[in-house]
């Protein structure tokens, strides 16, 4: 089923906000204007990075305004919210002539198309993968590597996560697990942009098979049989704080802060987070955390007990990683058979929680509350 969801997701970000895709004209009548714009949509078409939402909404309106001139469709009710960002960013360029939003386009192109951008080889660098996999002394570190992005996670980084959990869980060699991001962020949690690519059944599908994708990836942390760590090197928010009450120790720089702003999202716990929580740290300060998005610092998540130890952002990575290794050293069956006596009890418990959080979720995706905030992160109105 998970294999099934993400081929079903895998799509290129250019089609996140319903990229353009056009026909060339070969027309030998065009002028040299019309040539460029079409080379430029050649070039869009090649971009090896995501620009961004924001780039390809103004990419859209210059577009649309340079073919058919000003915003000339009704406007797409609240709901529709992908086809109501388009409308908002067309409508917004007013009446700028046809011959300028072509120039703008073209010029908004060649600013994103570096040479190398252009070549049209689409191989991956190495260390280019959003989820790097590693395996050294024991430990199989899963470290999530979009550091421009803060390292939100996206539909694919869900289902690599939950495949090198499975993986590792079986593999004999791999005593711990660790959990780590890569540059400034641990994650900014779930990536807002796997809200907007609409298959044809539209948001009530994307909502469906977005809470059987977590009520999978959660599971697996639930189910997690060996030791399972987070290095927790900077900021988290979202998903990345609630599973962190499914691991078995969370070391923490004294830079990291762990955020859930669940209610501003128009959103709901996840995670577990409805029932870990309250337990890790009491219900009043777990509600101030999950109902009022409290953001915590290390040293405050650590004093409720969601952090097992804060250290120096200065020696952070050699002190963990010196004790990891000492850590997987220890006797592999001997802190298996401790985790299954310590977790099996609540086992069954979480799996229940967790199919309830998904559910509960699957109903927010739909709502208007949680459409407006995630157009207004997309459209840059708003931030944490
Ligand atoms: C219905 C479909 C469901 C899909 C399946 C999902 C299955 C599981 C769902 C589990 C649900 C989880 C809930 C959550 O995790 S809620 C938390 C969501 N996260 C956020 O709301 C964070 C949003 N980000 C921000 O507020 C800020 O970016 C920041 C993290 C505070 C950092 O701010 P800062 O100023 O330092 O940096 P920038 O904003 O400039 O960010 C740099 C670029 O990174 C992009 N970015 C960052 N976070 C995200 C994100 N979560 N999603 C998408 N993109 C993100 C940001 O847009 C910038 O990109 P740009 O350079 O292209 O502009």
């Amino acid at each position: 089923m998970a294999a099934r969801l993400v081929r079903r997701w895998c799509l290129s970000p250019l089609q996140v906000v319903g990229f353009p895709v056009v026909q060339l004209h070969t027309s030998r009548t065009m002028r040299a204007s019309q040539k460029d714009f079409e080379n430029a949509m050649n070039q869009v078409k090649l971009l090896k990075k995501d620009p961004g939402n924001e780039v390809k909404l103004k990419l859209y309106a210059l577009y649309k305004q340079a073919t058919e001139g000003p915003c000339n469709m009704p406007k797409p009710g609240m709901l529709d919210f992908i086809n109501k960002a388009k409308w908002d960013a067309w409508n917004a360029i007013g009446s700028l002539p046809k011959e300028t939003a072509r120039k703008n386009y073209v010029d908004l192109v060649s600013s994103l198309s570096p040479s190398s951008e252009s070549s049209g080889r689409v191989d991956k660098e190495p260390g280019s993968e959003s989820v790097v996999i590693t395996s050294e002394d024991g430990i199989t570190k899963i470290m999530l590597n979009r550091p421009a992005q803060k390292n939100a996670i996206t539909i694919q980084m869900y289902q690599e996560i939950l495949s090198a959990l499975e993986a590792t869980s079986k593999d004999d060699n791999s005593v711990i697990t660790v959990l780590t991001g890569n540059g400034d962020y641990y994650s900014s949690g779930n990536d807002l942009t796997n809200f907007t690519n609409l298959p044809p059944g539209g948001i009530e599908e994307v909502a469906k098979t977005g809470s059987i994708l977590l009520r999978d990836f959660v599971d697996c942390f639930i189910d997690f049989p060996k030791p399972l760590i987070a290095v927790v090197n900077g900021p988290a928010v979202g998903i990345a704080v609630t599973l962190l009450g499914l691991f078995d120790a969370v070391y923490a720089s004294d830079r990291a802060t762990f955020h859930t702003p669940f209610t501003q999202l128009g959103q709901t716990a996840e995670g577990c987070s409805s029932y870990t929580f309250p337990k890790i740290m009491g219900p009043a300060k777990a509600i101030e955390m999950l109902i009022f998005g409290k953001k915590l610092t290390a040293h405050e998540a650590c004093a409720q007990g969601l952090v097992t130890e804060v250290f120096p952002d200065s020696t952070f990575q050699k002190e963990v990683w010196a004790r990891l290794k000492a850590y997987a050293k220890l006797p592999p069956n001997a802190m298996r058979i401790s985790k299954e006596l310590i977790r099996h009890n609540e086992k069954e418990k979480l799996h229940a929680v967790n199919a309830e959080e998904s559910t509960a979720l699957q109903g927010r995706w739909l709502s208007e509350e949680c459409m407006n905030a995630i157009i207004n992160f997309l459209s840059r109105k708003s931030k944490l």
